[in-house]
């Protein structure tokens, strides 16, 4: 296993201003060397903090693609869209100038979906960041413990697999671990002590069948960072 670097906050606020002042490093490094960057976000509850932020610092925004590492098969208005999340938090202020991919078709289904977007982001270049989070039961991105689809999404070489949790509402359009981990920089994003205590257990014990984020730190090619606050 690759060292998995943990970086544990007082609160909420000081993990917020931490991990947006490096994902910030990365994409300006990124851009002066490469002339352009992709980050990769997450949906959810947690990032809000850090979407809000990251929109209003300064940043050569028109050289950064952002992307999803997952999408909720919801219209795009559903309060519980990811893609929604994005345009109403992150894509805004300073960040309104990014470019950005969204997972959501107007195929009728993420499985309809999944062959074209797999093309479409798979032809993307190597990642500069990734920031995924993680639900209590262990799922990254949308690869549940519970769903069919987890073998193919943890080995497939396909960039985008549609997934059906049992344990979660909605389809899903999950980019699997490969394209995941073809990036520079890995961050976990968690806070609370029930998430730290299923990240430590998948940190300690390589489980990917009860935890699929246990095969993002173990084996992965490159090193993983934990960003981790209790509230
Ligand atoms: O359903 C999802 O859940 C995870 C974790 O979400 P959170 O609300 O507990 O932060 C998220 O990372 C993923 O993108 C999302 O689709």
């Amino acid at each position: 296993m690759k060292e998995v670097n943990v970086n544990k906050f007082d609160n909420n606020q000081k993990l917020t201003d931490a991990l947006c002042e490096r994902v910030a490093a990365i994409l300006t490094d990124a851009v002066a060397e490469r002339g352009k960057a992709t980050l990769v976000v997450s949906g959810g509850r947690t990032p809000k903090p850090l979407f809000e932020k990251l929109s209003r610092t300064s940043l050569p925004w028109s050289k950064v693609t952002i992307l999803l590492a997952d999408e909720r098969w919801v219209l795009p208005d559903s309060d519980d869209s990811n893609d929604k999340l994005i345009k109403t938090t992150l894509l805004k202020n300073k960040a309104a100038q990014a470019r950005y991919v969204g997972l959501f078709t107007a195929h009728q289904s993420a499985k309809s979906a999944e062959l074209s977007q797999s093309q479409l982001i798979g032809a993307l270049p190597t990642f500069d960041a990734v920031i995924l989070g993680m639900g209590a039961d262990g799922h990254t991105a949308s690869l549940f413990p519970c769903c069919d689809e987890l073998d193919v999404g943890m080995t497939g070489t396909q960039a985008a697999v549609a997934t059906q949790p049992k344990s979660a509402p909605y389809e899903r359009l999950s980019l699997t671990r490969q394209r995941l981990l073809d990036s520079r920089h890995v961050f976990f994003h968690i806070t609370g002590d029930d998430k730290w205590t299923v990240l430590d257990a998948a940190i300690t014990h390589h489980d990917p069948k009860r935890y699929p984020v246990s095969d993002f730190v173990h084996g992965s090619p490159v090193p993983t960072e934990v960003f981790y606050a209790a509230a």
